[in-house]
């Protein structure tokens, strides 16, 4: 655990997001940086190859392209014991006077791109308060929690060729919409989608060699294949999910888009914030099958957030406070069950947790859940403004971190944002790999 201030680097206090407790991995350039392996560390990203001489010398197993390559998937790809030599030997380091303060680039420099090259994308459905919420919803009260959902973390296949960076400008889809709220019999029409939607998430890379076909990752290695974590919005196009999802599940609805933030937080750094088991949900009713019993209940103490910012509005307001440790499935059981049937897990794979909703209504993870399908609107602070679902021009801003532990330091993931744009515009590519923004 570290609970130093690096020497040469004293903007990383304990209450800096990127205190020397974090040391979360990103792909940065500069203006004369081709995009590259960083680390963040306080106001500065460190530009690994800058000191690979240092970091090959000491790290076993380690190669220029996991400190130097456009994408994290090298890096991701080595056995766990590789990424914890690499956060011992940075840890060392920028503990040190001596650290080579020409390896630090200032953050405010720097572009940033997407972490990974994801091969596959699934989401998971563990937030129970969100499954019964929705359920009630969509099913009504009696068949809100289907008889499965308690045994096993649902999960559905997505789209990983749509998941796009933070500050990636979101254009409203169209699709197809049922003609009548309350019957289905009436058909559809082709229009742009009326009930847009957020959903809070984090999402994890899994990491470690590509496991052979037919071969389960068991619980007991389950935390040597996550390489880390970080925050997602898998925008929901609420009205086009409700016709569509019967009875295969979210396509269309969810396919158009999804943004991650650029800094992958390990769970080595996430180590200190490990909720109690008495903090997550009782897993005892029913108690999982054995595959993926976890003994103790393995979740982290990461509080989020999220804020709505209207086109005449000067700062985000917030409209939800939410914790990761709120989920009843935990990434362990997620990762294990999803490979329970030989399913081959790959490096560089983005495992989506679910909307994380809490108990309390200011902790829905939704509008959807917020609004409670329009009966409800949500205020924006002070402003005056109201809303139900998002309008065109509004932004939606994720946060989350780890903090307030006496004498640990802050862990931070940053933020994810989007703006919504009018059905129909034209986007083009943005700065950075990932990122797309309005023509
Ligand atoms: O039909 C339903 O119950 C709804 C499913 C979802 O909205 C799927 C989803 O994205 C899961 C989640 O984020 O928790
Ligand atoms: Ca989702
Ligand atoms: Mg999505």
């Amino acid at each position: 655990m570290s609970t130093i201030v690096p020497p040469a680097v004293p903007s990383a206090t304990l209450d800096h997001q990127f205190s020397l407790q974090n040391l979360p991995y990103g792909i940065f350039s500069t203006a004369e940086i081709q995009p590259t392996v960083g680390v963040a560390i306080g106001d500065f990203v460190v530009h690994l190859k800058n000191i690979s001489d240092l970091l090959l010398n000491e790290v076993e197993g380690l190669t220029i392209e996991d400190i130097d390559s456009a994408t994290l998937n090298s890096l991701m790809s080595k056995p766990s014991t590789t990424w914890k030599s690499l956060r011992a030997c940075l840890t060392k380091h920028l503990s040190t006077p001596a650290f080579p303060t020409s390896s630090l680039v200032p953050l405010t420099s720097v572009t940033m791109h997407m972490p990974a090259k994801i091969g596959d994308y699934t989401d998971f459905y563990s937030s129970r308060e969100h499954a019964t919420n929705v359920g009630i919803m969509f099913r009504g009260v009696d068949n809100a929690l289907q008889p499965n959902w308690l045994h096993l973390p649902v999960g559905y296949h997505g789209r990983a060729s749509s998941v796009y960076l933070s500050g990636t400008d979101v254009v409203r889809p169209r699709g197809q919409l049922q003609i009548s709220k309350d019957d289905p019999k009436q058909g559809s029409q082709h229009g742009p989608c009326k009930l847009m939607d957020f959903e809070l998430e984090m999402a994890f890379f899994v990491g470690g060699p590509p496991s052979p076909p037919a071969t389960p990752i068991t619980m007991a290695e389950a935390e040597d294949r996550i390489f880390g974590l970080v925050l997602m919005n898998d925008w929901s196009a609420r009205d086009i999910q409700k016709w569509e999802y019967v009875p295969l599940g979210p396509f269309g609805a969810k396919n158009f888009a999804t943004t991650i933030s650029p800094w992958v937080v390990s769970l080595a750094a996430l180590e200190p914030y490990r909720a109690e088991t008495s903090a997550g949900p009782v897993q005892t009713n029913p108690s999982p099958l054995e595959y993926i019993t976890d003994p103790n209940y393995s979740s982290y103490d990461i509080a989020l957030s999220v804020s709505i910012q209207g086109p005449s509005m000067s700062s985000p307001a917030p409209v939800s406070r939410s914790n990761f440790r709120n989920l009843y499935w935990n990434v362990k059981q997620q990762l294990v069950h999803h490979s329970v049937t030989g399913c081959n897990m790959q490096p560089g794979d983005l495992l989506g947790s679910g909307t994380i909703s809490g108990q309390d209504e200011t902790s829905y993870g939704s509008m959807l859940e917020l609004c409670w399908k329009g009966t409800k609107e949500v205020k924006l602070g002070d402003t005056g403004e109201v809303r139900k679902f998002l309008r065109d021009g509004d932004t939606v801003v994720m946060e989350g971190g780890c903090g307030g532990k006496e004498g640990v330091g802050r862990v931070g993931f940053g933020e994810v944002r989007g703006k919504i744009l009018e059905a129909g515009s034209k986007v083009v590519k943005g700065e950075g790999e990932g990122v797309w923004k309005q023509a």
